[in-house]
């Protein structure tokens, strides 16, 4: 547990316990919901329950000081300097916290008498969907605060805001009901705010998704009125941005929440929300939260980023790039001409090399401006803030100029081009002149204002320093009165400045003559202290002008910050920019180094993949040392022929389907965000929804089985799936008896290929289905291709037409380590049950052929394996005695009878 001195803590307390306690409660009242961090000297402390949480939470000491209405008051504190980390913790962990702060010099409170209580404020609310800091924050993910309203007018009923206030990205939509869910899967907000009733009408609509409850903040009611929004959002937008009469009530409603309570949470300070970008629903492609998890876009089931998508194909350099990317995979486009005129920009970087190997190393020049720029408006920015604007403006006049030469450039770069080749120079250039190339974190530190910028500076530190040479002149001068050589003006926090001597030459500067200058100030064990009179004027001169030089810097800091400030609308359209460019540069560089191919993408019903692989398995099989197998898919289909086709993907465990039906989804998704995708030639007709049921699992911690998640997951495909979706499903049915679950497969594939007509894919063990292919003319089978070699299986992971006629499910098992006993009695089992189903004997004789089957005790050792030539060769090996080059033949030796094998 951290320590934090006692004494230090609750000195204060014990020193004005009633009228504190009152002011402590008047504030406690006020920010219900909030731990109060209450400012006490170089402490907040917490009290009461607060304190429970906080020492709790914190591993920090609870103690127990004074007493209120006769019970003890718990008290637990962190000191200032390591209060980022603390809060941090508690943020992370979902508190909410209140930021308390002494307004008034504590010399002004005793003015009003001993007994007065300093005044004290909160100065910030600090909550998981509010955070600035870079400490508090992902650098390369976006921290969205969103407001969810309701109007129940029988028109738009719900409406979403959402906002990065760490950048001041703001949107809003308005969203039905049924679309709430897959709208914050995308989002991921940090936090959400919905007043109680509209919460109560969710969970009445069973709309209310658990996994909310954990960033769910109340509002009262009054905040997420309508009428309030508009004078909310007019005071808060120029007119000439931002019309709030052109949102439906419910966003409005919503927008005016969000605007109201980063407001309320910044006490003042004004966020540089930028004026809210309307998402209209028909936007993007619909993926929903089951699908997300299942694809794993944005992170792995486990909740890891490695494995991810996202992980695989960021190859940006810049943290707001990094953020970009992640909210494209999120949204992959709909509009096939938007879609194409971001493939155009990447196709012109995959081609030119050289300019996009310059590209990528000047945006490394380019710090986070979108971030920096939020800071300083919160007045929580400090020098390398304003150092960071300036190099971003630098990199983003360099990279103009990089695009400039260029010949034929496709629009999107031509217009990236010209926003940053508009970048503000003079700007850049007046930071650069103004600003030290060694900054400090905040500005009251000061010292990070060049020399030779501000004449009146130079001045006061010249100052400055002429007073230390005029210290140095005076310790050498008092050496020689006193005739003490080790004599030294020393300086610390405490003492200021003071004459040091060791404890042997001491009493000597007690003593006449000495002692009418030197005064007394300290006694160490082997040092003694002293002031003169003298050195304590120039203490004085030395200080007044380092104040004087700070009130400069401060004054030039506040300047620049407002000179910043000006151009936050331009400065936003430059990070914009920077990070569309990175993403392009990215995308680019994915797709040339790892052979990826522009795909057609128009507003047909095709989806024609070619040679297609898993851009994260392949990643992951080619470290270590292995080939991914390509594979094609041709869903294609048309409204003549009354819609996609229906791939049924058979073949055994391990074969290689998940990773098939993913990867033609992740080609989807990749291909609409505007990326190459990992093929050799795809057309595809623009996919609406995407749904993706792969692997599910159970959800027992809402009290609902594999079968049921499956079940409920099936009924919103089956439901919501256009004639322009793609669907990948993968073992509908299994959960239950075999053939409840046979029947639902088999009832599913037919609505998906009668009624729905979306192209999709359909993995399934139950082999049963692939007569479906006979029936429904857009049906196709094909499965995964194996080899058995001497009883095993080997995955080829190929693709072909037909039908698996096994599944291999021992074969795999004994792969997984199952005993061998129990693989040979299975292998039995399964031989009269095939014997049963081919019908060779009664079915009365089959029973009592089941029921007669020996058990354990009685079956047959396992039937030896014929000699392994490759066993024989390991067994023949001595590696103790072979030289380096017999033992690598005899690896080659290996690998050739292993292919030998492979190929029999
Ligand atoms: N096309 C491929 N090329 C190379 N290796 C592959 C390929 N497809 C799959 N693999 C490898 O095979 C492993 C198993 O694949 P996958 O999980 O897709 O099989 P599956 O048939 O879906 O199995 P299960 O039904 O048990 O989930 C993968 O982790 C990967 O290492």
């Amino acid at each position: 547990m951290d320590q934090i001195p006692i004494e230090a803590q609750t000195s204060a307390v014990s020193a004005a316990l009633t009228p504190m306690m009152a002011q402590y409660f008047e504030i406690k009242a006020v920010n219900p919901g909030y731990l109060l961090f209450y400012r006490m000297g170089d402490f907040y402390e917490l009290f009461f329950e607060d304190a429970e949480i906080a020492s709790a939470a914190l591993g920090i000491v609870l103690t127990k000081r004074g007493k209120h209405l006769g019970e003890d008051i718990q008290m637990c504190g962190v000191p200032i300097h390591a209060a980022n980390d603390y809060l941090n913790k508690l943020i992370k962990l979902g508190h909410r916290v209140a930021i308390c702060e002494q307004v008034e010099d504590p010399a002004e409170a005793k003015k009003r008498g001993s007994k007065s209580v300093v005044k004290r404020d909160v100065v910030r609310l600090v909550t998981p969907g509010t955070l600035t800091e870079d400490d508090h924050l992902d650098a390369r993910s976006a921290n969205y605060l969103a407001a969810l309203a309701m109007v129940r007018h029988g028109e738009t009923d719900f409406a979403l805001a959402w906002a990065d206030i760490s950048t001041g990205e703001t949107f809003v939509a308005d969203l039905p009901a049924e679309r709430l869910a897959d709208e914050l899967a995308r989002i991921a907000p940090a936090e959400l705010l919905l007043t109680d009733v509209t919460r109560q009408a969710l969970v009445d609509l069973h709309l209310f998704a658990p996994a909310w409850a954990t960033i769910a903040s109340t509002i009262a009611p009054e905040a997420a009125d309508s009428e309030v929004a508009l004078q909310v959002l007019r005071r808060a937008f120029p007119a000439a941005i931002f019309d709030p009469t052109a949102l439906s009530r419910a966003g409005r409603s919503a927008m005016g929440a969000l605007v109201g309570y980063v407001d309320q949470s910044q006490k003042g300070r004004t966020a540089p929300l930028r004026a809210p970008m309307l998402q209209a629903s028909d936007a993007v492609m619909a993926i929903d939260a089951a699908t997300r998890a299942s694809l794993e876009i944005l992170q792995t089931q486990r909740g890891m980023a490695r494995g991810s998508l996202r992980q695989s194909i960021d190859l940006t350099v810049t943290a707001p790039g990094a953020r970009l990317l992640a909210n494209r995979l999120a949204a992959p486009l709909r509009q096939a001409g938007e879609i194409n005129a971001r493939l155009d920009a990447v196709e012109r970087l995959v081609a030119d090399s050289l300019l996009r190997m310059r590209l990528r190393s000047d945006l490394k020049a380019a710090p986070d401006l979108a971030r920096a720029l939020s800071r300083l408006a919160l007045e929580r920015g400090g020098p390398r803030d304003l150092a960071a604007i300036g190099k971003a403006v630098a990199a983003a006049l360099e990279l103009a100029e990089d695009l400039s030469s260029q010949p034929s450039l496709p629009p999107a770069l031509t217009r990236l081009a010209k926003i940053l080749g508009a970048a503000p120079r003079s700007l850049a250039s007046e930071l650069s002149i103004a600003l030290d190339d060694d900054l400090p974190l905040f500005s009251r530190d000061g010292g990070f204002v060049r020399a030779a910028y501000d004449a009146r500076l130079d001045e006061e530190r010249a100052l400055g320093s002429e007073t230390r040479a005029v210290v140095a002149a005076l310790q050498a001068r008092l050496m020689d009165e006193t005739d003490v050589r080790s004599l030294k003006i020393k300086h610390n926090g405490v003492l200021g400045y003071f004459v040091e001597v060791p404890a042997s030459h001491g009493q000597k500067l007690l003593e006449a003559p000495h002692r009418d200058v030197f005064i007394h100030r300290q006694t160490l064990a082997n040092a003694m202290r002293f002031t003169t009179t003298e050195l304590a004027e120039l203490e004085g001169r030395i200080a007044k002008a380092h104040e004087a030089a700070l009130e400069i810097e401060l004054g030039i800091f506040s300047r620049l910050r407002a000179d910043v400030l000006a151009q936050t609308g331009e400065l936003q359209a430059l990070a914009d920019a920077l990070a569309e460019l990175d993403v392009a540069a990215a995308l680019a560089e994915v797709s040339a180094t790892r052979f990826y191919c522009r795909p057609q993408v128009d507003d047909s019903l095709a989806f024609a993949i070619v040679g297609g692989r898993h851009p994260v398995v392949e990643q992951m099989v080619r470290a270590e040392g292995q080939s991914f197998v390509a594979n094609d898919a041709d869903l294609s289909g048309s409204d003549e022929i009354g819609g996609g086709k229906l791939w049924l993907v058979t073949g055994p465990n391990m074969g290689g389907k998940s990773t098939f039906l993913r990867q033609n989804a992740l080609i989807a998704i990749l291909a609409q965000m505007g990326c190459f995708v990992p093929a050799e030639s795809a057309h595809i007709g623009v996919v609406d929804r995407l749904f993706s049921r792969v692997g599910a699992s159970d959800d027992i911690a809402h009290g609902r089985s594999t079968f049921m998640v499956e079940m409920v997951e099936t009924a919103a495909i089956l439901n919501r799936a256009t004639r322009r979706s793609l669907v990948v499903l993968d073992e509908i049915g299994r959960g239950t008896a075999t053939f409840d679950g046979l029947s639902i497969a088999w009832a599913s594939v037919e609505a998906l290929h009668e009624t729905t007509g979306c192209r999709a894919l359909f993995a399934t063990h139950f082999h049963e289905l692939t007569s479906l292919a006979k029936t429904l003319t857009r049906v196709a089978n094909v499965t995964m291709k194996v080899r058995e070699w001497e009883g095993d299986v080997v995955f080829l992971h190929e693709v072909g037409p037909g039908a698996a006629d096994r599944s291999y499910g021992i074969q795999v098992a004994r792969l997984a380590g199952l005993p061998d006993p129990v693989i040979a009695r299975a292998r039995q089992v399964l031989d009269i049950l095939e014997q049963r189903s081919v019908g060779t004997a009664s079915s009365k004789d089959k029973a009592s052929v089941l029921d007669d089957l020996p058990l354990f005790a009685h079956q047959p050792a396992p039937a030896p394996k014929s000699k392994d030539p490759i066993h024989e060769v390991l067994d023949a090996v001595r590696p103790d005695d072979m030289t380096p080059k017999q033992a690598i033949e005899t690896l080659y030796e290996l690998k050739k009878l292993r292919d030998d094998a492979r190929r029999r």
